[in-house]
């Protein structure tokens, strides 16, 4: 079989972006208007492709864990994120330009220009240590690399930049405004001063009904609908914890200056799972299937001293070590792990990072994001955060809705007592309307108040006082005993784990990690996308558009289509090759060609994208095939040795 090199070129992001638009996986938003910043719209091709992960995460996550489904609306009544603290909270610190009124978020700025002034920095020093220019193409390199003026650093800082960066999403408005003054941080598309950070919120408000008396806001995260609808979940549950409700669905944030593609937009899709547990038992009954596997881990104390090496460790090990809190969350990690790998990201280029302590949300207890690298360095893509019981409790003092489970206790707690009974009747013919007031009185005494109560009632009478009124009490009207209670039944709130995927992000990055270009011809761009989530799986190339292609066409599509393998069918004018290369660029993996011998013999060949290698085979045969490894139950060098190889002319695509 043929060998490979997908490293044959450098990576080249214009390259990918330029198919990507050419081949409408995407594009920005309203383009014949002129478009909107972080607004995009996904074509046939990065449709499927979400969908297809979409599939697979509700395969990997709600299918394989019995999570419950929901779907729940974007639109949301004010209260409910003046409750999660959204309102007074959701909201990143903004910078205007002082001269332009351009709008940058203040740690963005911050982070972009101490990186570009540390890339110039390696690049002054890599100068300084070149020997010479060679020739005049040379020197004219080097003075255009002058021109860009990198400038080296001295060491002290080199390491102030660095240990900043490290912890950018730590700092405060004040503290980066602090940043900005201190490094002379200015906007760098104009070089103008910048103004101090100010808070924006990010949430789209709106308002629901014809007089706007309902505000509201669009949902940036799809979790408070979880939230709102646990007593139903738990009831669907039959009452009991951990259970877990997953939801894929639209979010919005009114994001202050998206650049980045798909990594930052203002609408997107999130996957989310909100995991309920009982906080005196975070252990997973599963564990055990994956506290072998390894992650790659950068922790937080790691980061602290700036330095951003991985520890790789098993999931069991860094429970036990108390690196990743408990149990549940580390089953989760390696959940998002497996699923990550499976879709097609590249292992070396997947890490846990753990938030700082003030880097979290107030209420988290523990929070690692999966980040992905591409070219623009490390993002998160998936957030994972132990919530603690924060959601549910603050939404039940809201509304008055106890979000509570209860339990039946193994064994019942006893307790003794001291317990106050009134004699109600003589009690209301003594006291009339202070009737209440008494009984307040001594129901809201502790156990020594009680006692003394007692002691002084065994004398005969006992006194009891408030606001400048006093009462006598007596043993006909009040009776101290000693009591025995039992209590079988534990109510408690529970906590929350919640993965939280960004699709979009997700999506983009995989895209980088599966484009490449073969050897022999840059322009011949491929994404090797994993069969399971490539757009289209199998593309039938009939060798000619004669009409007698056509009963043999349809055969095999119909054949396609009932063992479910997404096929299609490209019967263009352009050349075999042109028709291969298009579908490369879509990622599709297979490829069949009915040929002359097809119509004749029956047979058909069967390409393989990465490789270009083809097998041939009798046409039910490559189905079978192909079927198999389309659902990943084979793979192409299986296949190579049930079906021989095929050389012919016709059907090669270079
Ligand atoms: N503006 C955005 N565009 C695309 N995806 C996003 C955006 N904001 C968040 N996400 C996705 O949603 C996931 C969960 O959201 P979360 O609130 O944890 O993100 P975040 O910490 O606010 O992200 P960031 O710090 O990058 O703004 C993220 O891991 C990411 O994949």
């Amino acid at each position: 079989m043929s060998s490979v090199n997908k490293t044959a070129h450098p990576f080249d992001k214009a390259r990918l972006e330029a198919l990507l638009n050419r081949r409408f996986f995407y594009a920005k938003a309203f383009e014949i208007y002129g478009g909107i910043s972080g607004l995009y719209d996904y074509g046939p091709p990065g449709s499927s492709l979400q969908a297809n992960i979409i599939a697979e995460w509700r395969k990997h996550f709600i299918v394989e864990e019995g999570m419950l489904e929901l779907d729940t609306t974007i639109l949301t009544p004010a209260p409910v994120f003046e409750t999660s603290g959204h309102v007074a909270r959701f909201a990143d610190w903004m910078v205007k330009d002082t001269v332009t009124g351009d709008v940058l978020r203040a740690d963005h700025l911050v982070g972009g220009v101490l990186e570009a002034r540390l890339a110039g920095h390696k690049e002054a020093k890599g100068l300084a240590a070149n020997p010479p220019a060679q020739d005049d193409k040379d020197k004219k390199k080097r003075k255009k690399q002058a021109k860009a003026a990198p400038v080296l650093l001295s060491d002290e800082i080199v390491a102030e930049y660095e240990s900043t960066l490290a912890q950018l999403d730590n700092y405060s408005g004040p503290e980066l405004g602090e940043l900005c003054r201190k490094y002379d941080i200015r906007n760098p598309d104009t070089s103008n001063v910048v103004s101090e950070p100010v808070q924006f919120n990010l949430m789209f408000a709106s308002s629901i009904g014809p007089t706007g008396q309902h505000p509201g806001y669009l949902r940036p995260e799809t979790a408070q609908g979880h939230f709102l609808n646990f007593a139903r979940l738990l009831d669907f549950n039959n009452g009991r914890v951990p259970f877990a409700s997953a939801q894929v669905g639209r979010s919005f944030r009114n994001e202050i200056s998206p650049r980045a593609g798909l990594l930052r937009v203002r609408e997107f899709t999130m996957a989310e799972i909100e995991h309920f547990v009982d906080p005196e038992d975070k252990s997973h009954v599963r564990f055990g299937e994956i506290k072998d596997v390894k992650l790659r881990l950068l922790d937080r104390h790691v980061q602290v001293s700036g330095r951003t090496d991985l520890t790789e460790i098993s999931a069991g090990e860094a429970v036990a070590r108390g690196i990743v809190a408990n149990e549940t969350l580390a089953y989760f990690l390696v959940r998002i792990y497996t699923f990550l790998l499976k879709i097609g990201i590249d292992p070396a280029r997947l890490r846990f990072r753990q938030h700082m302590a003030n880097e979290m949300a107030h209420y988290a207890a523990d929070c690692w994001d999966a980040e992905i690298q591409g070219s623009n360095g490390w993002t998160e893509c998936v957030g994972c955060a132990d919530r603690a019981a924060y959601d549910l409790t603050v939404h039940s003092e809201k509304t008055g809705t106890p979000l509570v489970v209860r339990t039946a206790l193994k064994d019942p707690i006893v307790t003794e007592k001291e317990t106050a009974e009134f004699d109600k009747k003589s009690l209301g013919k003594t006291f009339g309307k202070d009737t209440a007031l008494v009984q307040e009185i001594v129901n809201a005494l502790d156990e020594a108040g009680l006692l003394k109560l007692k002691g002084e009632l065994a004398q005969g009478s006992a006194t009891v006082e408030r606001d400048g009124k006093s009462f006598t009490l007596t043993p006909a009207l009040l009776t101290i005993e000693r009591k025995t209670f039992k209590q079988s039944i534990r109510e408690f709130t529970p906590n929350v784990i919640e993965p939280s995927f960004g699709l979009g992000r997700i999506l983009y990055l995989l895209l980088e990690h599966t484009f490449w270009s073969r050897e022999q011809d840059v322009e011949r761009g491929v994404l090797s996308l994993p069969p399971l989530v490539a757009p289209t799986k199998v593309l039938i190339v009939p060798l000619s558009a004669r009409e007698e292609f056509d009963p043999l066409v349809l055969e095999v599509s119909a054949k396609l289509r009932k063992a479910g393998v997404f096929s299609r069918v490209d019967d263009s004018n352009t050349s075999i090759g042109k028709r291969y290369a298009r579908n490369d660029e879509l990622g599709t993996p297979f490829g069949i060609t009915l040929d002359f011998a097809s119509v004749q013999n029956r047979t058909m060949t069967l390409r393989e994208r990465d490789t270009t290698d083809q097998l041939i085979g009798p046409i039910d045969e490559v189905i079978a095939t192909v079927t198999e490894l389309v659902q990943g139950s084979i793979d192409w060098p299986e296949a190579a040795r049930r079906l021989p190889r095929y050389d012919g002319v016709q059907a090669v695509a270079e």
